[in-house]
Formats: structure tokens, sequence, C-alpha cells
């Protein structure tokens, strides 16, 4: 079973993914993007580039999720364990459709789904989103604004293309609030997800 935490930056899907560690010893924690390739060291890099080229760097994050596929994600569902990734597709589905609507250079109808098409074919969905849901001015200042997407308007239309996202696949979502306290937030976390593992078995 695949679980993927989602989120504006900030959010607190890290604090989430670390804590339920303890709680699911067995499974695969796993990250978008990863940090064990250079794949992940190539978005890494594009990310510290304010001036990167917004469909160059789409193709990078979709690299590096196609060798997460392949490498990680696949083998650990064969092996039937529960995977939990801290961000996974949605993320290039709401930030890179976010960037490339402003993108001077590409003229795309509608960003969005020209990202979602492309992983179309090859990716693998969900059966489980947690989306923690924040304001975009909140998660600007809870992630310090370090980088060119921890900015709140930037942040305010990637959250729409998330609502965008849960509207086309309601049933795969649950929507927690990410303005409680961490416990409060670990607490619905760990509800929705007791409840989709039970279902599965
Ligand atoms: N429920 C919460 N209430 C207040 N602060 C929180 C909460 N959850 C996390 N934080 C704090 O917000 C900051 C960002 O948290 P975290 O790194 O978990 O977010 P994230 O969604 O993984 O961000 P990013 O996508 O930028 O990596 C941290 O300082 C963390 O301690
Ligand atoms: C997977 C993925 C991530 N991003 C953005 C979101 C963050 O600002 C950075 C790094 O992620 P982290 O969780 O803060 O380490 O990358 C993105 O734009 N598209 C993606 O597919």
């Amino acid at each position: 079973m695949l679980v993927t935490l989602e989120g504006l930056d900030g959010s607190g899907k890290t604090t989430v993914w670390e804590a339920l560690q303890e709680r699911y010893p067995d499974a695969e924690f796993t990250r978008e993007p990863t940090n064990d390739s250079w794949y992940g060291d190539a978005v890494y890099r594009s990310i510290e580039d304010d001036d990167a080229d917004p469909l160059a760097e789409l193709f990078l994050y979709t690299a590096d999720h196609a060798d997460h596929l392949s490498r990680v994600i696949e083998p650990a569902l064969e092996r039937g364990d529960l995977v939990i990734s801290d961000r996974y597709s949605d993320s290039r589905f709401a930030y890179q459709g976010a960037t490339l609507e402003t993108a001077e250079e590409h003229d795309l109808a509608d960003p969005l789904e020209y990202v979602v098409d492309i992983h179309e074919p090859f990716s693998i969905t969900p059966d489980l989103t947690i989306y923690l849901d924040l304001d975009p001015e909140t998660a600007a200042t809870r992630a310090g604004t370090t980088n060119k997407f921890e900015r709140a308007e930037y942040l305010a239309s990637v959250r729409d293309n998330y609502e965008r996202l849960i509207e086309r696949d309601p049933d795969r979502f649950v929507r927690v609030d990410a303005m409680q306290s961490p416990a409060d937030v670990l607490d619905a976390v760990t509800d929705a997800l007791d409840e989709a593992v039970s279902a599965s078995r």
C-alpha cells in the first residue's frame, strides 16, 4: 500500500513522517526529492537556481521520480510493504503546475494537466494521500522562505492546484488541518492511516 504526505512547504509533513516511523517500524519510509541519488542531487541544484528553466526543472523532478519508483517504491510494494512517502507526484502537479502557469517562455494551455499527463504512462497512483492543509502565509513563515518556492504568493497558487487535485480525486485524499498542534496533527494522520491499513487487510 502506497501512502503519501502532501502539503505546502512548512505544513509539517516531515515532522509527521518522522513521528510515524515509531508507529510503523516495518514500513518503508521514503521521500521526494530523493536524498540518496544523483537525480535528487540534480533536483536540489535546480531548487537553488532562481533562473532554472521551469520545464527543465519539471523533467529533473520527474527523472528523480522515475528512479525513485523503480529503485525504491516498486520493490517495496512487491514485497507487500507499507510505503510512506514524504511528497510524491502530487507535489509535481501542484508546484510545477504553478511554476509553469507563470512561465512566459512556455505557453501551456493547462500546466497542471500537462504534468499529470507526463506521469500517466509510468507512475503509480497512491492508495491514500494525506494533505496537510495550511494557509500560504503561515506556510512561508514556518518554512523560513529559504528557497524560491517558499514564498506566500507562489504557495497560494500551489495551494489552488492542490485543491484542484483533491476535487479530481476526492476519495484518495484525507485533508488534515495543519494549524492544529503537532500532537493533534499526528493523531489525525494516524487515524486516517490506521483506518486505511485496516481496510486494506
Ligand atoms: N503543527 C505544527 N504547528 C506549528 N509548527 C509546526 C507544526 N508542524 C511542524 N511545525 C514546524 O514547522 C516547521 C516546518 O515543519 P516541517 O519541516 O515538518 O514541514 P514540511 O512540510 O516538511 O516542510 P518542507 O516541505 O519545507 O520540508 C518546523 O519548524 C516544525 O517544527
Ligand atoms: C517533490 C517535489 C518538491 N518540490 C519542491 C517543494 C519544496 O519547496 C522543495 C523541496 O522539498 P522539501 O520537501 O522541502 O525537501 O521542492 C517541487 O517543486 N516539486 C516536486 O515534485
